[in-house]
């Protein structure tokens, strides 16, 4: 397995690192941001209002992202200073993150076998209507079974993910997805996952069956080049 990832460094390209206050109030106005952007999305996609309400919103919206284009970007592979990467929150998951506008957004909590998400999928996510995007969840599935991996103590990349899709996920609906490593075979993990609704989790709607590989040391410095240092 991968030596384990050494301190952050005590500042990041000159800038010094948050306190954890900082980055508490940092990371509350980020969610909260990342919360009012998905109802402004759920709105968007759900709206009958008129066009010149639907232009007049398109105004606003287009000077509220020159507001947050303003004040500086960051770059492709930069880890956000309100991340913990990997194994620590990562606040703009497109299935977890709290400051996403595309996600959920799931909360994962582990379970004696391995994880379980729980999340409410909106119209944004649709597929055929009424049901989510077979896409959606299989994005749900890889991060849980991601997840199931770290927690498993080998940070891993999906190389292969195989889904079934037994019965339409409904939108609207509380939802639980459960993830779980079946077994090991050196850099790989063989894992399990299935999405079910809260109400009847014992009818898999989707199952999935994935191998993920723990990156060799060199090819995580290579995919990754802003994780911090190694011991
Ligand atoms: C400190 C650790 C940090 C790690 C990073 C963790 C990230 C996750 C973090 C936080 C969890 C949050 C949750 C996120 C969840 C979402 C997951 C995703 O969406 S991941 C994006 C989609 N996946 C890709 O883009 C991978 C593309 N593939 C690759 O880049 C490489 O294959 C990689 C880095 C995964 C492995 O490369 P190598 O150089 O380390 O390993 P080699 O030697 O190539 O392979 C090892 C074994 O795996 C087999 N293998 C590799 N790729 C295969 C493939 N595509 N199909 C079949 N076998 C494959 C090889 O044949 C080899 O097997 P033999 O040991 O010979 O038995």
């Amino acid at each position: 397995m991968n030596p384990p990832l050494a301190e952050p460094p005590a500042t990041n390209g000159g800038t010094p690192r948050p306190t954890d206050e900082e980055l508490a109030r940092r990371r509350t106005a980020v969610g909260e941001l990342g919360h009012e952007l998905r109802a402004l999305v759920d709105a968007a996609v759900r709206t009958t209002a008129p066009d010149a309400t639907l232009r007049h919103v398109a105004d606003h919206v287009r000077r509220l992202t020159a507001e947050l284009t303003g004040g500086g970007q960051r770059v492709r592979a930069e880890i956000p200073a309100v991340d913990e990467f990997p194994g620590g929150p990562r606040m703009y998951s497109p299935v977890t993150g709290p400051g996403s506008p595309l996600a959920p957004p799931v909360e994962v909590v582990p379970e004696a076998a391995g994880l379980v998400g729980r999340c409410v999928l909106g119209i944004a996510h649709e597929g055929p209507p009424g049901y989510a995007h077979g896409g959606m969840s299989a994005m749900l599935l890889d991060e849980l079974m991601g997840h199931a991996c770290a927690a498993a103590g080998a940070p891993a990349m999906t190389i292969s993910l195989r889904l079934r899709y037994h019965g339409p996920v409904p939108v609207g609906t509380p939802l639980r997805i459960a993830a779980r490593v079946a077994r090991t075979e050196g850099r790989k993990l063989h894992v399990d996952g299935s999405i079910a609704t809260e109400a009847t989790p014992d009818t898999a709607l989707v199952t999935a069956e994935a191998v993920f590989v723990a990156p060799d040391p060199a090819r995580l410095r290579a995919l990754f080049p802003h994780l911090p240092a190694t011991p």
